[in-house]
């Protein structure tokens, strides 16, 4: 544990780097790996749904073995972390549900309205299911602490998840689903936000958290 009024550990702080690359080539690099990690996620749902012969899977597994090992040839040595620039550009390619790299997460674009609701769209397929059809319940708990810390933290501070508190009051089918979040209260350093996750026909989960500037951020 790390003293009062530090970052709880040097491993979490180290995540946090600042790296002096302009905003064009950020954004450059993004254009470059999105569409690889788009093709990843495909291959993934393909994974799933293959019905194709034995031989072929074999013969799949070898390519995509020798694709790892160029990837591999040179990488980072741990996470990407989060990573800003001197113009305040922030970056996190490996993110669970926004990293731009990271063919687990699906593809997801949050918006803030002026208003001050936060909101996200996207489509499940079947790599998020859970029961048969529908999306698995911790997946809809990723996408909404997600969606929640993004309006909790305004853009303008760090904030974690201290508690989280889901409603299932149905089934999720996969396919669209919408992110809402907006904060309900502040009181100090907690931000008490509230959130729903919905398909087409409405809302099928209702959340609420409190959400935490910590109190090495202050
Ligand atoms: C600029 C950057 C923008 C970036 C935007 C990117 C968005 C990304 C979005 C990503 C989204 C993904 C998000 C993720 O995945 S975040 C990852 C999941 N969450 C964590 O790992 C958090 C782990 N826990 C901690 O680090 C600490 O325990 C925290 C920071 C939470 C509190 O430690 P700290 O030492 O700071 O707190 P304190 O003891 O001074 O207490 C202060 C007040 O808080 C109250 N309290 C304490 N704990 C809890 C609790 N668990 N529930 C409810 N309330 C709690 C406490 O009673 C007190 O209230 P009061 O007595 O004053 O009334």
């Amino acid at each position: 544990m790390s003293a009062p009024g530090q970052a709880p550990s040097a491993g979490y702080a180290a995540v946090f780097v600042h790296e002096d690359v302009p905003t064009a080539e950020v954004d450059r690099l993004e254009a470059l790996h999105r569409p690889l990690a788009d093709s990843v996620r495909d291959l993934v749902d393909a994974t799933i749904r293959t019905t194709v012969e034995d031989e072929e899977v074999r013969a799949v597994r070898a390519e995509v073995d020798a694709l790892v090992a160029r990837l591999r040839a040179r990488q980072l040595d741990g996470p990407a972390g989060v990573r800003y620039n001197a113009e305040g550009r922030t970056w996190s390619w490996g993110n669970a549900v926004v990293g731009e790299r990271n063919a687990v997460a699906p593809p997801l674009e949050v918006v803030r309205d002026p208003d001050g609701l936060v909101h996200a769209d996207t489509v499940l397929g079947a790599a998020y299911e859970g029961p048969p059809g529908m999306v698995h319940g911790g997946v809809g708990a990723l996408l909404l602490d997600h969606v929640m810390g993004v309006a909790a933290s305004a853009h303008q501070r760090v904030t974690l998840t201290g508690t989280l508190t889901m409603r299932y009051v149905r089934s999720t089918p996969l396919g669209p689903v919408r992110v809402e979040a907006r904060i309900e209260r502040e009181e100090g350093r907690k931000v008490f936000v509230v959130a729903t996750l919905g398909d087409p026909d409405g809302v099928t989960v209702e959340a609420d958290g409190v959400f935490i500037v910590p109190r090495w951020a202050v």
